[in-house]
């Protein structure tokens, strides 16, 4: 088993007893002396499970969050977004996402073009793509049908967010186990998806991630990376 998986594993029983000591769940607003220690690079800040969290399975997903760029991440990286099935990466972090890896948006329009509206709860990985600014994986999770004022609902978007992730941690795991071990899928990231133009809160899709269950998948954890307040 590669070393990140394992790792991912046992630092879960560290993490979860971390948390025992924290009451709430939704992220608590910042306080003064919070945004005093913002200067640091790379802030982590572990998942904060509620009382119903603390009995739930030990095999959920772990969700940790950090200030950072999303783009400069190590080779091998899988770098989630989420997307409508209009085959548009128009705008917000998909923009982004286009212009870092151009050859990646061409794979996910002509899926798009293939399969339309019936790709909503589901995802598509895209391997790194020869000419893309680096060797990264995108997942796309289809969480809306379409976007702009035609965008799904913030219920059915949530319906959505976890059939889609299920999806793309399945993908995850066939393609590892036909890949070379130097071309595996090595450390997920993470936008606060759903939480831009699709106008969803972002704790509430956090709370969908956070009871996934991973157990038999490859990912165990995954750093949703944002930037700097
Ligand atoms: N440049 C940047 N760098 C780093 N972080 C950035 C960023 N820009 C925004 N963020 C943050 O990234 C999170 C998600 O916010 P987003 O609004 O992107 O995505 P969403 O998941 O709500 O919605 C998906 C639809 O948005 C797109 O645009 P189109 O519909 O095509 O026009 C898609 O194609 C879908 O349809 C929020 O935390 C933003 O602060």
């Amino acid at each position: 088993m590669d070393a990140w998986l394992s790792q991912g594993r046992s630092n879960q029983a560290k993490k979860r007893k971390a948390d025992d000591t924290v009451q709430q769940h939704e992220p608590v607003k910042r306080t003064k002396s919070e945004n005093e220690t913002k200067a640091r690079p790379q802030k982590s800040i572990t998942s904060k499970p509620d009382s119903k969290k603390l009995t739930s399975s030990e095999s959920t997903l772990i969700v940790t969050e950090e200030e950072g760029d999303i783009f400069d991440a190590p080779p091998d990286t899988l770098i989630i977004h989420a997307c409508n099935c209009d085959g548009s990466w128009g705008g917000g972090i998909a923009l982004a996402f286009k212009k870092h890896y151009p050859g990646a948006y061409e794979k996910y329009a002509a899926h798009c073009k293939r399969s339309g509206d019936d790709l909503v709860s589901t995802a598509y990985l895209i391997p790194p793509q020869a000419g893309d600014d680096s060797k990264h994986f995108v997942g796309c999770l289809f969480t809306s049908r379409h976007y702009g004022g035609r965008k799904d609902s913030p219920t059915k978007i949530l319906a959505a967010t976890k059939p889609a992730m299920l999806d793309l941690l399945k993908q995850v795991r066939e393609f590892n186990a036909k890949a070379d071990e130097g071309d595996r899928v090595n450390e997920v990231r993470i936008c606060k998806i759903n939480s831009g133009l699709f106008k969803v809160p972002w704790t509430k899709t956090r709370a969908v991630l956070e009871g996934i269950d991973v157990d038999g998948e490859d990912v165990k954890e995954m750093k949703v990376v944002s930037p700097e307040e």
